[in-house]
Formats: C-alpha cells, structure tokens, sequence
C-alpha cells in the first residue's frame, strides 16, 4: 500500500467550487485509492452508501454525524431518533418547519438525529433541544440536532478497528465543526480554505483551495506518502 487511509467529508470538501454538488473530478482519485476510503458525513445513511456505490469503491461509512456507522459487514446505531423527533415536534408546535418540504427526502431515512433547514429560526431550535438535553449542531449546510455523544471520530475509530487499517496513518479533510473529531482521531488533517472555525482550529493545516479543489490538491500531495 502506498496511499494512506482517507477520511472524507461530503459537504463543503467533495463539493464543487460553488459549494453545491459533488464535484466530478474527485471520482477517479477516490475510486483508484490504494487504501480504504471511509466517508464521514452528516448526511442520512443512504447519502453516503450511495456515494460508495456509484464511485465504485467498498462501503465504509459513518453517517448521521456517527449516529450510524457502518463497516461493510455490520451498521452500528450510536444513538435513536426519539428525543430529536419529539424536539422537531415541539419546534413544530412551536410554529416552526423542519424547511424541506412535504416528503422531507433530508429526514426520511435518518434515523439517529433531524436535520433542520438553515433558513428556519435556530434559536427557538437551540431552547427546544436544550431542554430536551440535545445539540444544535450547524454544519453550514443544515442544523443537526442530535445526541451530544455520537461525533464522526468515534465512527471512524470502528470502522478502522473493523477493518484493520492505523489511524495514525490516516488523512482527514473537512469543513466544519463535525469534522473536529476526525481530525482529533486522523494522523493528518486538512480543512479546505472555506472552512468553519471550528475546523480550522482543529486541522493540523489549512489548504489554500476551497471544496474539491483543496481537496484534490490533498489527495495529490498525500497520495504516495505512506
Ligand atoms: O449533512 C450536513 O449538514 C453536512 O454534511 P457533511 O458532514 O457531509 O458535510
Ligand atoms: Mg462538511
């Protein structure tokens, strides 16, 4: 094996230069990997299998923010949905909409935590879930609220353990808050230039490129290095 591990968020680091969509260049690098390729998103669990799928590459995914973990042989549930279903509930009571429509394709197939659209009212979301002993989590491109213990990290730690690969060895690239905790369980992290602070903080570099575009440049970099 000559390419280390990878840790790839979806959101704000595959994303195109406008932030929106997967950008198409990073297919052939991700399929042609030579190591294994975990993707750590906040995203509901068929997002990312889907990904896999469609890249052509083994299904090893922490979905959910860690909420669902999924190794390629076993998916562990890290939490349930009960207590952010009744906080959407009661937000909903409140007057408010969770902001995706009647079908909801966002929420459908989550099962550990809700996401809420980012144009609704977050501080009446904050008071609800806080009562109920929940986070907010605002990743840029929805709030989650979820369980404080589930984080992307712990996901990856199993996945790895599962599968048998070090850590220490492993690349992480990111963009927000919910990739602090991979990049805290990673050997190496990046966070691409359009990055929270959070994220920013937390990696071991700050990449120059926004979205793909940082993260091509990663994978360009890191790609013999192991
Ligand atoms: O679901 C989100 O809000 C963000 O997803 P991500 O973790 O893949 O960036
Ligand atoms: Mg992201």
């Amino acid at each position: 094996m000559t390419a280390p591990p990878l840790v790839l968020d979806i959101d704000g680091t595959l994303t195109r230069p406008d932030g929106w969509g997967i950008d198409p260049r990073v297919f052939d690098p991700i399929r042609d990997w030579d190591a294994p390729v975990v993707i750590a998103t906040g995203k509901a669990f068929p997002y990312p299998i889907a990904l896999c799928h469609f890249v052509g590459v083994p299904e090893l995914v922490v979905a959910e923010n860690g909420g669902v973990v999924y190794t390629g042989d076993d998916v562990f549930f890290t939490a349930d949905r009960e207590a952010a279903q009744a906080v959407t509930e009661e937000y909903r009571a409140a007057g408010y909409s969770p902001g995706w429509g009647e079908e909801d394709t966002v929420n459908r197939w989550r099962e550990t935590e809700v996401a809420i659209n980012l144009e609704q009212p977050v501080e009446p979301l904050r008071e609800i879930a806080a009562e109920h002993g929940l986070e907010v989590v605002d990743t840029g491109y929805a709030y989650h609220v979820k369980d404080a213990t589930p984080n992307k990290g712990d996901g990856v730690e199993t996945i790895a353990e599962h599968v048998g690969f070090d850590l220490a060895d492993a690349v992480a690239i990111g963009d927000s808050v919910n990739d602090v905790s991979t990049f805290e369980v990673a050997g190496r992290s990046f966070a691409v230039a359009n990055a929270d602070s959070s994220a920013k903080n937390a990696a071991d570099e700050v990449l120059e490129a926004v979205h793909a575009d940082g993260t091509l440049a990663v994978l360009e970099r890191v790609r013999g290095t192991r």
